[in-house]
């Protein structure tokens, strides 16, 4: 089965191209497939499949295997994979797990749009927004310090959450201009090295909770990102873009599961 692989701000996918259909493997075998020791080694599996109406349909799992909700940085790299394809251009619609999305193509970076935003909720001194995948933020005045792999894995398995299917924890630094953001994915059970639907929910609570103003730029541990939206918490967020590059590293055969 021939792949691909694709990062975004260093979130890494492999990407397959089953307009076919024909993408039969399970769980198991999408988790040896990400393993970064055992397989080829990323944070989630897409895959590219045909879909009426739309240029494409993206399908996303999570590095445990199991079918992820929606991913910002993998929406992105999906359709730089689709432009390198020759399916679209400079701009496309494609349908995910979380309903329609645009996407403008420019060389150096992806601008996708998202899922209008209606509410910020509060959960004690954190705050929760949906974003297309379930999102924590928790301020941080020192985010390099924070020990994001243990503390976002009790968040993420914490009672509260439970009865929610778990959730994405984003631990987020107000910077002179912008925000650094480190998230715990939910599917991965680890930090990555960045989160599209995270950094998305981190700047729409910015704004709420601290009025920063549209573009919100974003640093991760592996690179910058920029956030663009309209409205507010009051009225709900909509025309929300997540900006950034989006990059294919390699492509091979696998030979073996
Ligand atoms: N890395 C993703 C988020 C992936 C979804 C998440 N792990 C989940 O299923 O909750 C992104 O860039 O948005």
């Amino acid at each position: 089965m021939k792949f691909y692989k694709y990062q975004g701000t260093g979130n890494d996918f492999v990407i397959i191209d089953d307009r076919e259909g024909k993408f039969q493997l399970g769980q198991k075998e999408i988790a040896h497939l990400c393993h970064r020791r055992f397989g080829i080694g990323a944070d989630g599996l897409m895959l590219l499949q045909k879909a009426e109406g739309y240029d494409f349909r993206m399908v996303y799992y999570n590095s445990d295997g199991t079918e992820g909700s929606m991913c910002g940085n993998g929406g992105r790299c999906l359709v730089r994979f689709a432009a390198d394809l020759g399916l679209v251009n400079d701009f496309t619609t494609f349908i995910a797990v979380d309903g329609e999305h645009q996407a403008h193509i420019n060389p150096n970076e992806i601008s996708l749009h998202m899922q209008n935003v209606s509410e910020i909720e509060a959960i004690s001194s954190d705050y929760f927004a949906q974003t297309g995948s379930p999102h924590l933020v928790r301020f941080s005045s020192a985010v390099q310090e924070e020990d994001v792999k243990n503390i976002g894995a009790q968040i993420r398995y914490s009672d509260t959450f439970k009865s929610r299917g778990g959730t994405n924890v984003n631990f987020v630094e107000l910077l002179n201009q912008g925000l650094f953001v480190r998230t715990y994915e939910r599917g991965v059970e680890d930090e990555t090295y960045s989160c599209g639907t995270g950094v998305t929910a981190a700047a729409l609570v910015a704004n709420a909770i601290h009025g920063l103003t549209s573009p919100v730029a974003i640093q991760t541990i592996g690179g910058k990102l920029s956030i663009e939206f309209k409205g507010n918490a009051q009225t709900g967020f909509y025309d929300v873009y997540l900006i950034g590059p989006a990059v294919r590293v390699f492509e091979g055969e696998i030979t073996s599961l």
